[in-house]
């Protein structure tokens, strides 16, 4: 399936897509987040993929939404075209993992996309920021609210009120990425966990990030529920029955579940 905006790999069980759009430091204009969508309905149903990795380049893994092409939006096409909404709902529906790879810019939407994702693995160079505001309007998929749940209110309204950028010791610092490692080595080390959560089940893989996405949404009581009618529901996996059976044999698991 040819790309025009995107390279996309799929081996070892991982689909690498990665944003190429190298003269605009991979703005994200609507070609983009077409192929985006489609690339990843197709990994979400590509039996051959268990993990997914978004990256972009050195230099940004995305400095925003293409701020030239929506330099020529109105109200009425924003709000009735429900700019960036099927987008947004496209990565959302996907089920399986999805690790974002951050060098350089993630701005804006850029960031917004990181976020989305399941965990963000940042290169030392990376640098983090919702500067919106230098445009005259406020994020508009989600940075307001996955940043503060992050990050915490006061990093959050600093950053959006200023525009100012979040490199990347600040931002392990602060929980927005999981782990920081040099430039030359974020692709390994994403293709690496990739690797790792592809040997895993994946309907447990699946179950843990519905389970860990859904403490974001609900308070700790309905949370704890929810994993626990998650766990329980695992032992009618045999994903469930052969790892723990591989454990007391003491060997490595064959996990089957799709
Ligand atoms: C299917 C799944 C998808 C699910 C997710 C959906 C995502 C949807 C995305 C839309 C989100 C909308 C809501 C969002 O909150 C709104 C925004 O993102 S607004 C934009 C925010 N970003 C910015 O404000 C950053 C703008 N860029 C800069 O400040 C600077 O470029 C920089 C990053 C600091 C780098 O500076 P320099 O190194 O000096 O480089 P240049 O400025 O010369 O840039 C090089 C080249 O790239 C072009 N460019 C850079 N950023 C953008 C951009 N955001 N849009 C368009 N073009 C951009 C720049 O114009 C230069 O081009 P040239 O002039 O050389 O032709």
């Amino acid at each position: 399936m040819g790309y025009e905006t995107l390279n996309v790999d799929v081996s070892n069980h991982v689909a690498l897509i990665k944003l190429d759009r190298p003269d605009a430091l991979n703005a994200l204009n609507s070609a983009l987040l077409g192929e985006l969508a489609k690339a990843l309905r197709a990994a979400q149903h590509n039996e051959k993929v268990r993990c997914i990795v978004i990256t972009g380049s050195e230099k940004a893994f995305a400095a925003g939404a293409d701020i030239s092409e929506m330099a020529e939006k109105s109200f009425i096409d924003v709000f009735m075209g429900d700019l960036f909404g099927p987008e947004v709902d496209a990565i959302l529906k996907v089920r399986k993992p999805i690790i974002a790879a951050v060098a350089g810019y993630a701005l804006g939407g850029g960031c917004e996309l990181a976020m989305m994702c399941d965990f963000i693995i940042a290169a030392d160079t990376a640098k983090f920021g919702q500067p919106e505001i230098n445009l005259g309007v406020v994020a508009g998929i989600g940075g307001t609210q996955r940043l503060t749940r992050a990050v915490g209110k006061a990093k959050s309204m600093d950053m959006h009120l200023t525009g100012r950028f979040m490199d990347a010791a600040e931002a392990e610092r602060s929980g927005l990425v999981s782990r920081v490692v040099p430039a030359k080595k974020l692709m390994d080390e994403a293709l690496s966990a990739a690797g790792k959560i592809a040997e895993k089940s994946m309907v447990t893989a699946v179950a843990v990030k519905e389970a860990v996405n859904r403490s974001q949404e609900v308070g700790l009581t309905e949370g704890l529920l929810f994993e626990r009618r998650m766990f329980n529901a695992l032992f009618a996996t045999e994903d469930q029955t052969e790892g723990m059976k591989a454990f007391v044999e003491k060997r490595e698991p064959q996990f089957r579940d799709k």
